[in-house]
């Protein structure tokens, strides 16, 4: 049932693509599903900045994909490497994540990733994504998202795996898990996640929906934790920073492992049928199609 209802996406997909343009934009005509070309980010510059104040044993992770930052599987595997040698040195006990593109946090997951590739190429992607999650949901260090942007999907994915999240307070900005609108569906592990965040019923509708919410509806619902201005965005998670890394880690960190492991242990135990899963699921041609009409849209809104 739930593959069926995600093959009617055309209509899911315009519907998105009207109600949440920013600035008054709006889709105009009729989109060509198929996209020649798509402007990648090839660079060989670093995807991921990290600067490590040694004397308080925090690091400032921030995420430069241009444009924005989506998490393609160059990028996801920077990201995972940066972030594993952060937790193998000791001396970090903490992790700021947050972005060096303006407006966006993180559009998500890359969906040129997903669109027009092989089965194989798919599942590496895939295998990617849980990883991320894995390490990001699963690390001993205290992790503060300064979400200075917009932060749909795979982007609030990400948010919500940290401990903590101070979002700017500037109402162009949205944050949610908006696959539906996309005629995709949450992985379990995603839902999981949010549930864990703001509890089951909010989770419900907020995934039914495939809602994005505003900073103040985010903070409503406690999808995040605070807001501020958007230029004190990193002091306050330094701030904040302080008081969670005065608290014992032994302590701290059994806590966490207690509240997390029983969904890190569903993935883990789980993980090539979620692949395959997904890759059946992405590769069929009505989801396909969709993806390629949403990316025209992505762009012809611009025009
Ligand atoms: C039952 C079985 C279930 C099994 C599981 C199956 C499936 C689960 C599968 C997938 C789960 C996916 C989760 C995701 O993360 S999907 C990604 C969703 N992301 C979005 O919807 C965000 C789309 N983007 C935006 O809304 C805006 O870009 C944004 C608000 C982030 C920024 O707006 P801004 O106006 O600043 O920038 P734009 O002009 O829109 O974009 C610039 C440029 O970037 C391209 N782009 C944007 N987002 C993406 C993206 N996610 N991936 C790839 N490319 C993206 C956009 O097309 C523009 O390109 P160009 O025109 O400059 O070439």
């Amino acid at each position: 049932m739930a593959l069926r209802g995600a093959f009617r996406t055309r209509c899911g997909l315009l519907s998105l693509l009207s109600q949440r343009l920013p600035h008054g934009n709006h889709v105009r005509g009729c989109v060509s599903p198929f996209l020649s070309t798509h402007r990648r980010n090839n660079s060989t510059a670093p995807k991921i900045k990290v600067d490590f104040d040694q004397t308080a044993g925090v690091s400032i992770m921030t995420l430069q994909n241009p444009p924005v930052n989506s998490l393609s599987l160059d990028f996801l595997t920077e990201f995972c490497s940066a972030l594993e040698k952060l937790e193998m040195d000791k001396s970090c006990r903490g992790v700021i994540l947050t972005s060096g593109q303006p407006k966006v946090f993180s559009a998500g997951l890359d969906i040129m990733e997903m669109y027009g590739k092989s089965p194989e190429r798919c599942g590496e992607f895939w295998r990617a994504v849980q990883e991320m999650w894995l390490k990001l949901y699963s690390s001993n260090m205290v992790i503060i998202a300064a979400i200075n942007g917009s932060s749909p999907a795979g982007g609030c994915l990400m948010s919500m795996t940290c401990d903590y999240r101070i979002m700017a307070d500037n109402p162009r900005y949205s944050i949610g898990l908006n696959e539906t609108q996309l005629g995709i569906v949450a992985p379990f592990w995603f839902k999981e996640t949010m549930v864990n965040t703001v509890g089951h019923r909010t989770t419900e509708i907020a995934l039914q929906l495939g809602q994005l919410y505003s900073p103040t509806e985010a903070l409503d619902i406690g999808l995040v934790d605070k807001l501020v201005p958007e230029d004190q965005i990193i002091t306050t998670a330094t701030q904040t920073m302080t008081k969670w890394l005065a608290v014992p880690d032994h302590a701290r960190q059994i806590t966490k492992s207690m509240m997390r492991k029983p969904t890190i242990d569903k993935l883990m135990s789980k993980r090539e049928p979620d692949i395959q899963n997904f890759v059946s699921f992405i590769t069929k041609d009505p989801i396909q199609k969709s993806l390629g009409l949403y990316l025209a849209m992505l762009k012809k809104r611009k025009s």
